[in-house]
């Protein structure tokens, strides 16, 4: 018998799962397919158990816009959160109001649209060197994994652009996965409450800590290079910025560990998201024949042999439009957890203090209620008379509420900016033999890769072509 009280339901549907363990293997194979049949099962709020953590997996707009934008009863995670194994307590991690709130603003003014328009040259150079890296290791036809030339490109970008300087070189140095193996690290104990405790000796803990020590070290010299008295500024860039700050109440500036929490969650929160979509965005390309078409059209007919200027960039609206779809079918972090402060009521039901809550992106961004036939890649989609009837929560990819992504701006100025230039130079092909499948870790990454052949364009032909025709027609 169902428990009423006040009219509120004791506890959500809950999903079936193994004794003890609850959910926990079928989230390590696919939480987004784990989540989805939860859904379809019971409804838009459903109770998973993950071990001793009670879960709740939301998947309606009505129910995301509760939960992201009530902090007083739906916090970040507390102490225990695995990430902060990672990321410390950086802006995406940190659980306390007052220190979240200081950080916050101290790091407002660099991502202002003023600031980031001062940002453009940094970020334009950084993409011509990058795109002519490839251009020199990669001849017409060769496979490349996209995904993985994706990251480069914009790990470099995050790192001129906020930090004055090039970490790609030392990052590899730590080995081509070591930033991979402790965000897994970090996930798989968000997924898994029962992992084994970090101290111990097994291979993985092991691995784990000698990759954080790598990292601590290359963002320690960072900051430690940056507070040389002697030192060159960064001409105003985010560690300026952030050693420059001071606590209005006590006028004491940011600890090294502070400032590291905030550069390793810039560098963590600031490239991968970027690169996965730009990633996804290029596979639907190489599936939609006539939305590539289009893309070459516009871009043809804006761009010559240079980078695009600002200006070029508000005259190419459609190739934004695949970005902002793209994100809609693969939003780069799929799944928000929040914690619950006390007890409280959440779409007619009971939900404790102390239990999760998941905000399923994925799913949201395919609601049969608010997307028609959503499995469509349809850039129209964002075209702006579409968009103002739509719920306003019912496209999350950058979140919503106080923690929305603090970097929205900027990576839609450096998506809009590579996805032009890159297509102004390749058509990127989809390997049909090579297995694409999504893979729902803090990112939704392609599990295997993306693997594509490049074929280089023509584009002063084609531009000259797109004139000559808008003139004939
Ligand atoms: C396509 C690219 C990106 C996507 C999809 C994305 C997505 C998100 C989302 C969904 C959140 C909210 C997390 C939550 O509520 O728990 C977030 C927060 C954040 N993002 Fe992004 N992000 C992107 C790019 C960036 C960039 C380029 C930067 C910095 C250079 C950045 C820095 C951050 C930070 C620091 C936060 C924490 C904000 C806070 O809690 O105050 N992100 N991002």
């Amino acid at each position: 018998m169902t428990d009423v009280r006040d009219g509120v339901v004791a506890g959500a549907p809950r999903a079936a799962g193994l004794p003890l363990l609850g959910s926990v293997l079928d989230f390590r194979r696919d939480i987004l397919q784990a989540m989805h049949r939860g859904r379809t099962a019971h409804g838009d709020l459903v109770q998973y158990r993950l071990g001793p953590v009670a879960v709740h997996g939301v998947s309606s707009p009505e129910l995301a816009a509760e939960v992201l934008t009530d902090s007083d009863r739906f916090g970040k995670l507390g102490p225990d959160n695995p990430l902060r194994l990672v990321l410390g307590e950086g802006l995406l991690t940190s659980d306390d109001h007052k220190s979240w709130l200081r950080n916050r603003r101290m790091m407002q003014p660099i991502y202002t649209k003023q600031a980031l328009a001062g940002m453009f040259a940094t970020m334009g150079v950084s993409a011509a060197e990058q795109i002519a890296h490839m251009g020199d290791r990669y001849r017409t036809g060769a496979v490349v994994d996209l995904h993985t030339e994706m990251m480069r490109v914009t790990l470099d970008i995050v790192s001129r652009c906020m930090f004055s300087t090039d970490v790609s070189r030392t990052l590899a140095g730590l080995g081509p996965d070591a930033v991979d193996v402790a965000i897994n690290y970090a996930f798989d104990r968000l997924q898994n409450p029962l992992s084994p405790p970090t101290s111990w000796p097994t291979p993985r803990n092991r691995r784990f800590h000698e990759v954080m020590r790598g990292l601590d070290d290359l963002i320690y010299r960072i900051i430690a290079e940056r507070r040389r008295p002697d030192a060159p500024t960064g001409g105003g860039d985010l560690l300026d910025m952030l050693l420059a700050a001071r606590d209005a109440d006590t006028g004491q500036g940011m600890t090294d560990r502070e400032l590291r929490d905030e550069v390793i969650t810039t560098f963590a929160a600031g490239h991968e998201t970027t690169a996965i979509t730009l990633t996804w965005a290029f596979y639907l390309l190489s599936r939609h024949r006539e939305v590539l078409e289009r893309v070459q059209r516009e871009v043809d007919g804006v761009l010559g042999d240079d980078l695009p200027t600002p200006e070029d960039l508000a005259a190419m609206p459609y190739t934004l439009r695949v970005f902002e779809e793209a994100l809609r079918l693969y939003p780069s972090a799929p799944i928000l957890p929040r914690l619950v402060r006390r007890d409280t009521e959440l779409g007619g039901y009971r939900v404790p203090a102390g239990s999760r809550v998941l905000v399923n992106l994925y799913d949201i961004h395919r609601h049969p209620r608010h997307w028609p036939d959503p499995e469509r890649f349809d850039p129209d989609r964002f075209l702006p008379e579409t968009g103002k009837a739509r719920h306003r929560f019912a496209y999350l990819p950058f979140g919503a509420g106080p923690h929305l992504c603090i970097g929205k701006h900027f990576a839609l100025m450096e998506a809009h900016l590579l996805l032009c230039a890159l297509v102004r130079r390749w058509e990127f092909r989809h390997v049909p033999s090579h297995r694409v499948v999504n893979h729902a870790t803090i990112t939704l990454r392609p599990r295997y890769g993306m693997l594509m052949t490049m074929h280089q364009r023509t584009p002063s032909a084609a531009r000259t072509a797109h004139v000559a025709g808008e003139r004939t027609s």
